[in-house]
């Protein structure tokens, strides 16, 4: 497949002309080879594709690690990867804010030849849901970067499938607000999505979010959900009024159409866990023969409010792996915990792990661990976990971080629990959701606690039925345990996917079993001393 991202039009990045990218589908066991030309005129690109793992592809992709050299505009990369399982996913930009800009399409992997998924329906659907800004990418960058920090606050519009309204509500007469209706003819690019449905089926609905920001509570009018997946693995289905997706987060629910099939219903997303400026974002569920212009006669479903915490935990804690699932090994041999503040440095506002604000270098991780230059990024570690004593419930005493680049080298194959402590951020009474992602492998999400975590406290995870998932998240003053297995040779970030939090640092980066990695491409390390190193060797 020929896939370019075009020059910004307006503030979106297109790709092959379409926004969002196009949806890529494939099946299990597929290689797919994507070429990809850059078109922009300024900025480099870089993709990250969730849920893939690349056990057993000729190379570990750069892209897995996120200070892979960026494809320079002009020019062209073929990326090759196996998709190994079948699942719900999605692909993004990795380089700057360009998420925020809208460089992201949806990744639908379908079970092998031959196999069934393990739950039936009749129809599919599949929606992508998003945040936009009319602020372009490159001057939120700057906005985040600069002393003191201008936050980058709430986006204008929430997008399901690209398509949102601003200024203008779809159910304004619902409400008592001052909101005018849109006034719709069909083409506008407030537009709803229309997601067409025949009455009595059975759907399987495919969400995944790949907001910059927000974090989404999603409802269908009068329809009640089955979630049968998480993050391209098999969940104990269980049945929900609404259902939390965090970015980074993919589901796949199942709904009957058991509605009166003479109306059209709401599907809606409403922002969680920050006071919301952002109307919820609407698309139509259509029943066939009905006309998609005829609005629902009954108002968009209720959410929960943005900081009912108690009901976002009960959510979380629902999600159990189906039994038959891969089970966590009983013992780690090691346990990081990742103390997360947001700080400054020399007065800029960061975001810290263990007291460390990540800042990639300039040479990707994967080249110079493999080719031993030893001068690309910090050859110190980070510390496991952050000193003992610190209080999650108080902002920082001493709220001043150090920039890093250092890498956790993880012993290949072995068991690693990660804790992922949240902490109040440096306003007296603020702690915030961070949905944390890991690339290039899954992890089972054994424990969640409010909190600072305690050694003793992994005696209750659970290693019977964890979810398996890519993206985990952590509530408000509160701890989140994850393990895996440290079995994918590569480098690896782990880190928060609210876009903007990642740029003011708050990630991590994992090494394992890098010797194993054989036929990096050049292109994977054309840029920084492994750049300078091919050219030394003629090789470009
Ligand atoms: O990183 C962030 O910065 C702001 C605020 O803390 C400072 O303006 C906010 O809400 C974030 O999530």
């Amino acid at each position: 497949m020929h896939w370019s991202p075009d020059d910004q039009e307006g503030v979106v990045i297109a790709i092959n002309g379409q926004f969002p990218g196009p949806t890529i589908r494939a099946r299990a066991g597929d290689t797919l080879h994507l070429h990809l030309t850059n078109k922009l005129h300024t900025e480099g690109v870089v993709i990250h594709w969730h849920g893939i793992r690349q056990i057993g592809t000729p190379w570990a992709d750069g892209t897995a690690s996120i200070s892979q050299c960026a494809i320079n505009p002009g020019e062209a990369f073929v990326y090759r990867f196996k998709v190994d399982r079948a699942g719900t996913y999605f692909y993004h930009g990795h380089y700057g804010m360009q998420r925020s800009a809208g460089l992201y399409g949806s990744l639908i992997v379908d079970v092998g030849e031959g196999e069934k998924e393990k739950f039936e329906y009749d129809g599919e659907l599949s929606i992508l849901l998003s945040d936009w800004w009319h602020k372009g990418s490159r001057e939120q960058e700057v906005d985040l970067s600069s002393k003191p920090m201008r936050w980058i606050g709430e986006p204008q519009t929430l997008l399901i499938n690209g398509r949102g309204q601003f200024n203008c509500s779809l159910a304004a007469h619902f409400s008592n607000s001052t909101v005018a209706p849109c006034k719709l003819s069909g083409n506008e690019q407030y537009a709803p999505y229309i997601l067409k449905v025949h009455p009595n089926k059975t759907y399987r609905l495919r969400i995944a979010s790949s907001t910059a920001l927000a974090s989404l509570n999603l409802a269908i009018g009068n329809h009640k959900m089955r979630v049968v997946e998480a993050d391209g693995n098999y969940v104990k289905p269980f049945t929900a009024d609404n259902i939390d997706v965090y970015s980074g987060d993919s589901y796949s629910v199942l709904f009957r159409t058991d509605q009166s099939p003479s109306h059209n219903y709401w599907l809606s997303a409403t922002v969680r866990g920050r006071e919301p400026h952002t109307p919820p974002a609407l698309a139509i569920l259509n029943y066939l023969p009905t006309s998609p212009s005829h609005l629902p006669t009954s108002p968009p479903p209720t959410s929960p409010r943005w900081d009912d915490y108690p009901s976002s935990k009960a959510f979380s804690h629902q999600i159990l792996s189906l039994p038959g699932s891969p089970t966590p090994p009983k013992t780690p041999h090691r346990r990081l915990i990742l103390l997360n503040t947001q700080t400054y440095i020399n007065g800029y506002t960061k975001w810290s792990i263990n007291n460390i604000s990540l800042t990639l270098p300039t040479t990707p991780y994967l080249g110079s661990i493999k080719y031993n230059i030893t001068n690309a990024f910090d050859a110190k570690s980070p510390p496991d976990r952050a000193p003992p004593g610190y209080n999650v419930m108080r902002p920082a005493p001493n709220p001043n971080s150090t920039y890093g680049s250092g890498v956790y080298v993880l012993e290949f194959n072995s068991t690693v629990d990660v804790v992922l402590q949240n902490a109040n951020a440096l306003k007296d009474n603020v702690s915030e959701i961070h949905p944390w992602h890991l690339h290039g492998h899954d992890f089972w999400v054994v424990g969640y606690g409010e909190g600072e975590f305690k050694e003793g406290d992994a005696a209750g995870f659970n290693l019977r039925d964890p979810p398996y998932r890519n993206t985990a998240v952590i509530f408000p003053y509160g701890w989140t345990a994850v393990r895996f297995v440290a079995d994918n040779p590569g480098v690896w970030a782990f880190h928060c996917h609210i876009e903007p939090h990642l740029h003011l640092g708050m990630g991590v980066v994992f090494a394992e079993g890098v010797e194993r990695v054989r036929g990096i491409p050049n292109e994977a390390i054309a840029c920084g001393l492994t750049g300078k190193m091919l050219m030394r060797n003629g090789t470009r």
